[in-house]
């Protein structure tokens, strides 16, 4: 089954709709899934610095590319420029860094991961005495704005964007900036839509990636490690997912899936397990019905799962981005 699905950017670019997500998924798991994923008809792939995966990803990519199985222009890889990168000096060595590790000349599409700066000691986050994240009061979007616009002239990547950042953030980049944002990577599903969000964008031209379509169990054992209470709900046991699911003959996954692409939208599930893998791409058979879709659409709940509770102290001014 071919992906035959794209979102169109404003320098032309074509993203296929359809990613997969690499966020907590090891260097043995990632090589084997990879190789499996671009079995399977995956052509976009989502990492970042932060997912600590992006050799054994480079690994699986040099893989095809030499054996010629696959083109470069073929596939679609994004990644990010991480938050103890978030000043301009640091961009360009940056995105170099993530090149040299994803064996590759130049990445298709490269986010600003997060609109907070941080700093980095010993190999992780930089925390003050309390334990709370040392935050970049500094951070300037429009200076770091212009280098990324650098790297699209030097050819390191194709298009930039931004990630989990606010309609207000985002309007102070467009009010500035030469090369506009194409994309935006947000969390996306049945109950976090942001239907405001998605307007703007929708207006402004900038495209949508779904993070976490499927709820993401990943913040949650971030939010274990770190001692955050919380209860996530299941979106696959939503018994309107269900319901639908079974009308078709899919999973609940496929539905949740399926509907963000019938929003127009790119979800980027996250799969090592290759049944559920390939399962999540078996979703270019079945659109939705314009009732279905406005059905799912009413679930809209508001719940953020990935609101980084799991880094202590990151709420503090001047650049989160969520209402606290
Ligand atoms: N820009 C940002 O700040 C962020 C970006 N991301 C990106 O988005 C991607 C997706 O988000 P993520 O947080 O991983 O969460 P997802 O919503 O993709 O959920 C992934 C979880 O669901 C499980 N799963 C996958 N497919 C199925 C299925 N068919 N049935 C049941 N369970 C399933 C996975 O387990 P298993 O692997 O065992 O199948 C994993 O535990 C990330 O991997 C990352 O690339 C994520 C968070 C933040
Ligand atoms: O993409 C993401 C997933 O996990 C990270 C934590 O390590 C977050 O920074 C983030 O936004």
């Amino acid at each position: 089954m071919a992906n035959d699905m794209f979102l169109i950017f404003n320098n032309g670019l074509r993203m296929p709709a359809l990613g997969i997500g690499t966020w907590q998924a090891p260097d043995d798991e990632i090589e084997f899934a990879l190789d499996l994923a671009l079995e399977t008809g995956y052509r976009h792939i989502d990492t970042a610095p932060v997912y600590r995966n992006e050799k054994a990803i480079g690994r699986v990519l040099k893989k095809w590319l030499d054996s010629g199985k696959i083109k470069r222009e073929e596939l679609f890889i994004t990644t990010k420029l991480p938050p103890p990168a978030n000043n301009p000096a640091y961009v360009e060595p940056t995105i170099k860094n993530s090149l040299a590790d994803l064996q590759l000349d130049y990445v298709d599409l490269y986010l600003i991961h997060v609109p907070f700066g941080l700093f980095m000691e010993n190999d992780d986050f930089k925390r003050d005495a309390n334990g709370l994240l040392e935050i970049d009061t500094s951070t300037d979007h429009i200076a770091i704005w212009k280098k990324m616009e650098h790297l699209v002239a030097l050819g390191l990547t194709k298009s930039i964007g931004l990630s989990n950042f606010n309609q207000e953030q985002i309007q102070r980049i467009l009010n500035n900036c030469t090369i506009r944002p194409a994309n935006l990577q947000i969390e996306h599903h049945i109950y976090l839509q942001q239907p405001n969000l998605i307007k703007f964008c929708e207006t402004q031209g900038i495209t949508v990636t779904a993070y976490a379509p499927l709820g993401s169990r990943g913040v949650a054992s971030l939010n274990k490690m770190v001692g955050v209470e919380r209860d996530f709900p299941d979106l696959m046991d939503v018994p309107l997912v269900k319901e639908i699911a079974k009308n078709y003959g899919k999973t609940p996954a496929q539905v949740l899936i399926r509907w963000i692409l019938d929003c127009g939208l790119a979800p980027i599930p996250k799969s090592t397990n290759p049944e559920r893998l390939r399962q999540n791409f078996k979703v270019f058979d079945f659109p939705l019905t314009e009732e279905e879709i406005k059905k799912l659409k009413s679930l809209d709940a508001n719940i953020r799962i990935c609101d980084f509770k799991f880094f202590p102290g990151v709420e503090r001014p001047p650049e989160f981005p969520f209402a606290v």
